[in-house]
């Protein structure tokens, strides 16, 4: 987790001096509590890639791992404080779900979705892309009005932070609940159902009588999938594929997933990554909407286009293309992560370079969805917009 390699970083200077002496001591008392709560949290990601490094089999060390319950516990708690107790003082962890906040209330709300419609309509009529497509898109675009609660699903929840808000009908789940209203669900064990073929006020009902722990659901489920925070839990690059999938099936069609991942480094830095991270979801037929860095995070929105995903997935390796710095570190450069940052930028990127031979794909030219990604940036603490 990279947002909480730096609460060790050193203070800036001017910051330091303006703050009130008699504070200074309280303010170190908070480091080192955050510094002891990220270990706990940081200690079982890296136990976990040992592992899959050590065993290999995935299956196997996560069916361990979900098993391990007094470390999850621990995890949750640690994640938990961090949440209550240090990230609301520095607004670091706001950051990521006021984003996500304001992406969908744009897009459901505030005519984001009709926009982006009226756009894929004007480019479907004029290239030869068949007129059932036409029509799916015409039908769509005339009933992208939104009414009542926007139904979002936080895989990986932990403490359920989008309960609070009244526009969504949140429905929170975690391997291990930190609060109460988080349903237990392990999501790469999900099964997916038929989808309901339900008016929405009966689908809401359906969501509001939902009991853990979920081990089942129907697809086409949710209009926003959220992953905070969750692909770089795992130690294997399919084990993200498997989830990115699976939202692509929960969602309805024009649906929204968010990513947030983890990256406190300059915005260009893991730039191949990005784009690696852009290719392989989207060959699961999403549509990147918007995407932003913040000092310490990825943030990415992409919309489900197709009902359909692309068809030679495994030859392209798409699953690969989800790859993070973390799955090319040796045991022994992890056990130093932490204590100094053993990866030079240089090599981290000539690593992600091996990703780059990628398909060829219109990337830079796409259907002007860069453009339309004027984020509110505002929100953001020191956000950098890419436009690639
Ligand atoms: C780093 S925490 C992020 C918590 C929260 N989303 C946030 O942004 O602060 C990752 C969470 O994902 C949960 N998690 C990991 N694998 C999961 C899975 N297969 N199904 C559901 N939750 C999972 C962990 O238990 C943990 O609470």
């Amino acid at each position: 987790m990279a947002f909480l390699n730096n609460v060790d970083s050193e203070m800036d200077l001017e910051q330091f001096h303006r703050i009130p002496y008699s504070n200074v001591k309280s303010v170190r008392t908070e480091k080192i509590e955050q510094e002891k709560l990220s270990g706990v949290v940081k200690n079982v990601h890296r136990k976990l890639r040992r592992k899959y490094v050590e065993v290999g089999d995935f299956e196997k060390i996560w069916r361990e791992h979900c098993e391990d319950e007094l470390t999850l516990s621990e995890y949750a708690v640690a994640m938990k404080n961090l949440a209550d107790n240090c990230w609301t003082k520095n607004c670091e962890g706001e950051v990521r779900i006021e984003w996500c906040r304001s992406i969908c209330q744009d897009y459901f709300l505030d005519g984001g979705m009709k926009r982006m419609l009226e756009k894929d309509e004007k480019s479907t009529k004029y290239a030869f892309c068949g007129s059932a497509v036409n029509a799916q898109t015409r039908s769509s675009s005339r009933s992208a009005l939104h009414s009542g609660k926007i139904r979002l699903l936080d895989v990986g929840s932990c403490f359920n932070p989008f309960l609070k808000f009244d526009e969504f009908l949140t429905v929170g789940i975690d391997i291990v609940p930190a609060v109460e209203s988080v349903y237990k669900c392990d999501f790469l064990n999900l099964q997916l159902q038929q989808p309901l073929q339900l008016a929405p006020d009966a689908v809401e009902a359906f969501l509001q009588q939902l009991q853990g722990p979920i081990e089942a659901l129907p697809a086409q489920l949710f209009e926003v999938v959220v992953f905070s925070l969750l692909l770089s839990y795992f130690p294997s690059p399919y084990q993200r594929w498997i989830c990115c999938k699976k939202a692509h099936e929960l969602l309805n069609l024009n649906g929204l997933l968010l990513i947030i991942t983890p990256d406190s480094s300059h915005q260009n830095r893991h730039a191949p990554m990005m784009r690696s991270w852009r290719i392989a979801v989207e060959s699961l037929g999403f549509r990147r909407y918007k995407y932003a860095k913040s000092s310490h995070m990825h943030l990415m929105a992409f919309r489900k286009v197709s009902l359909t995903t692309t068809s030679d997935l495994v030859s392209c390796n798409y699953p690969e293309m989800l790859y993070i710095p973390q799955d090319f570190h040796s045991p022994e450069q992890e056990e130093l992560e932490g204590v100094v940052d053993i990866r030079s930028d240089l090599e981290d990127d000539q690593l992600a370079l091996g990703f780059t031979e990628l398909p060829d794909m219109p990337y830079d030219s796409d259907s002007g969805d860069s453009q339309s990604s004027s984020a509110p940036l505002h929100e953001l603490e020191d956000p950098v917009l890419l436009q690639n």
